[in-house]
């Protein structure tokens, strides 16, 4: 064999095939504990023991060979060597969860009448054995006529054998291929009971745990209350929690405008140095903190299992708008960023009720807008509490999700009467078990945002604020005049001025909003950066939610609020929208109805909170 062998991972979803994709080959693909993390194929190289290279692929979980949704489609045509540019894999590894072997097996069933080289890879084994399941692997490969390891993934038990197991199979040995090829579903049940009870030498009550916690966290009273509460909680954390951290970034970025202006000769650099890049940067990179705390949250409810009991709570909810609870995974996923929700959106098989979470996904409130909500909550809402252990900026940063949310659930509504009409498919999704998260895999989540952050600081963000600080720097305002409004950019932004002064907007507003079409940190170092320019020597260095305080009123502030709870200032997403859905029809129709509500929405809170005399 010259070319490099080709293993490919299969399983049903949540067997820890990726789990034990980044054992095998040191990547730090997500893995996550519910159904349907990995949505597209990812290639990497494993060695075998004797050294010799196999390029091993990670694919989406599937429960069998018919398809029924985009993701599972990958899956199938990767098996089959249908995939384009794709060869057909050498040998198979299916993972199975031993502690739902009936189950898993029937996939395992199906795939074995391909004839295939193949191997079992009997994993989260010391699930079986918290739950006091023991099961004959012996038994069970004499069963199935394949090679069955144990593994624990996440672990990294059992690797060694699989290895040696891979290389056996590589060199030739295959199963015998069944006489006559069976496609009855019924059939493999079938033959999946018998196998399992064979090889199960002893099966207590299982799952008592995880029973015992759905009683309370899926109780129709006990329930919704819990997730509401552990929604209030991680915002004040958000709030509580990085007062400290982001003091430290502050006075990091003060010192260093500091040392600039001390050390640097008074010229075109040093202003470009100073105003665009430590103060413009600087000021959305402060968010860092709470960014952080967020997506501990996140990765915690991602990896304990709750997340899927929250999509089954809310499926109810969601079935009275057209969508059911599948749609809800992606759609949190997209509380990080849009594009791995709308990326998610692959595991829905419903194709009209995809192209709806596609459409509603930048609806909830992605990370990025966390920096824009944060220094206008800071600079307008009062540190003050209004109960035991709640803050009022955590609160509002709270409804502000909360807006999104509702916001969604009405795009949805409408959607479903309109363009994606039709009924919605039920709720069908295997509650995991509850597991104690991975302290090293939320750290690296963690590391991975923190990383991925900074990096959107340093090229897209601070690319965009240094042609924007260039743009509204020149050409330089003769005296008397502001600099802001005489610029390039100046001019651009009061054109724009005449279409945004009736929902509130002032003239930095429509400077902003301009380049936070990028991404939308960018509003914040963009009104940073032009605050630096205009400033007088007394305002210097003044931090922005302070000139903010100073300089916009309550209704506007809170129209910008609004505004960015609904537009579509991200062409990432609008790029991915395009890609997902073969076309620009939809994206289109995204960024219209997105921009149309941002202007409704922004206006409608403008005027109401003038005249209520805010
Ligand atoms: N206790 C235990 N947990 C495991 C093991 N392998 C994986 N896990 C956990 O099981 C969950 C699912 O793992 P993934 O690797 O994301 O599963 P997957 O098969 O790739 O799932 P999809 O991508 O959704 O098809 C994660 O929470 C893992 O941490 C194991 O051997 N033991
Ligand atoms: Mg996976």
């Amino acid at each position: 064999m010259n070319a490099v062998p080709l293993v490919a991972l299969v399983g049903n979803p949540n067997a820890g095939k990726t789990a034990l994709f980044n054992a095998l080959t040191g990547a730090r693909q997500k893995v996550g504990n519910y159904p349907g993390v990995t949505v597209e194929r990812h290639a990497g190289r494993m060695a075998l023991d004797d050294g010799r290279p196999i390029e091993l692929v990670d694919l989406p979980g599937t429960y069998s060979l018919d398809p029924s949704s985009p993701d599972e489609q990958v899956t199938r045509d990767v098996v089959l060597g249908k995939q384009a540019g794709e060869r057909l894999p050498d040998a198979l590894v299916v993972v199975a969860d031993a502690s739902n072997l009936e189950n898993h097996l029937r996939f395992v069933l199906q795939l074995r009448q391909l004839g295939r080289p193949m191997i079992v890879a009997l994993n989260m084994i010391d699930m079986a054995t918290r739950d006091g399941l023991t099961i004959d692997a012996d038994a069970l490969s004499a069963a199935l006529g394949v090679p069955v390891v144990t593994t624990v993934a996440v672990r990294k038990r059992g690797l060694d054998d699989l290895r040696a197991a891979l290389a056996g199979v590589l060199l030739g040995s295959r199963p015998a291929a069944p006489a006559e090829i069976e496609s009855d579903i019924r059939h493999f049940q079938r033959e999946a009971r018998r196998i399992a009870a064979d090889a199960i030498v002893e099966q207590p009550g299982g799952r008592a745990f995880t029973r015992g916690v759905d009683r309370v966290v899926l109780h129709p009273v006990a329930g919704p209350l819990i997730l509401a509460t552990v929604m209030l909680v991680m915002f004040q954390a958000v709030y509580a929690w990085s007062e400290a951290p982001i003091g430290w970034i502050e006075g990091l970025q003060g010192w260093l405008a500091e040392s600039a202006a001390a050390y640097l000769p008074e010229n075109f650099l040093r202003d470009l140095l100073i105003e665009g890049i430590i103060n413009g940067v600087g000021s959305v990179v402060v968010f860092l903190p709470q960014i952080l705390i967020l997506f501990f949250f996140i990765l915690l409810l991602e990896a304990t299992g709750y997340m899927v009991r929250a999509a089954f709570l809310m499926d109810r909810l969601m079935s009275g708008i057209g969508l059911s609870g599948r749609a809800f995974i992606p759609l949190l996923s997209s509380f990080a960023c849009a594009i791995p929700g709308i990326m998610a959106a692959r595991s829905i098989d419903d194709p009209r009720e995809r192209l709806t979470t596609i459409l509603i996904a930048p609806l909830m409130t992605c990370s990025a807008r966390l920096p824009v909500y944060a220094v206008l909550i800071g600079a307008f809402i009062p540190a003050i509490s209004v109960g035991p252990g709640i803050g009022l900026q955590g609160l509002v940063l709270f409804g502000l999700y909360v807006a999104g949310i509702l916001g969604a659930i009405a795009a949805a509504f409408v959607l479903r009467m309109t363009a994606t009409r039709g009924k919605g498919g039920g709720f069908m999704m295997e509650l995991p078990r509850y597991q104690l998260p991975s302290i090293r895999d939320v750290l690296i989540g963690m590391w991975q945002r923190a990383w991925l952050f900074l990096r959107r600081a340093g090229t897209i963000i601070m690319g965009v604020t240094v042609a924007l600080w260039l743009l509204a720097s020149y050409p330089v305002a003769p005296e008397g005049v502001k600099q802001s409004e005489y610029s390039i950019a100046g001019r651009v932004a009061s054109g724009l001025e005449v279409v945004l002064k009736p929902i509130g907007f002032n003239h930095e507003m429509s400077l902003a909003v301009i380049p936070a079409m990028a991404a939308r940190e960018v509003a914040v170092s963009a009104l940073q950066t032009v605050y630096s320019i205009d400033a007088d020597a007394d305002e210097e260095g003044q931090a922005l939610g302070a000139q903010l305080a100073a300089r916009w009123s309550l209704p506007t502030a809170l129209a910008f609020l609004a505004w960015f709870v609904f537009a579509p200032q991200c062409l990432s997403t609008i790029a991915v929208a395009r890609r997902e859905t073969n076309g620009w029809k939809w994206p289109i129709v995204m960024i219209v109805y997105l921009f149309a509500a941002a202007y409704v929405f922004a206006g409608i809170t403008f005027w109401t909170a003038t005249a209520l005399g805010l």
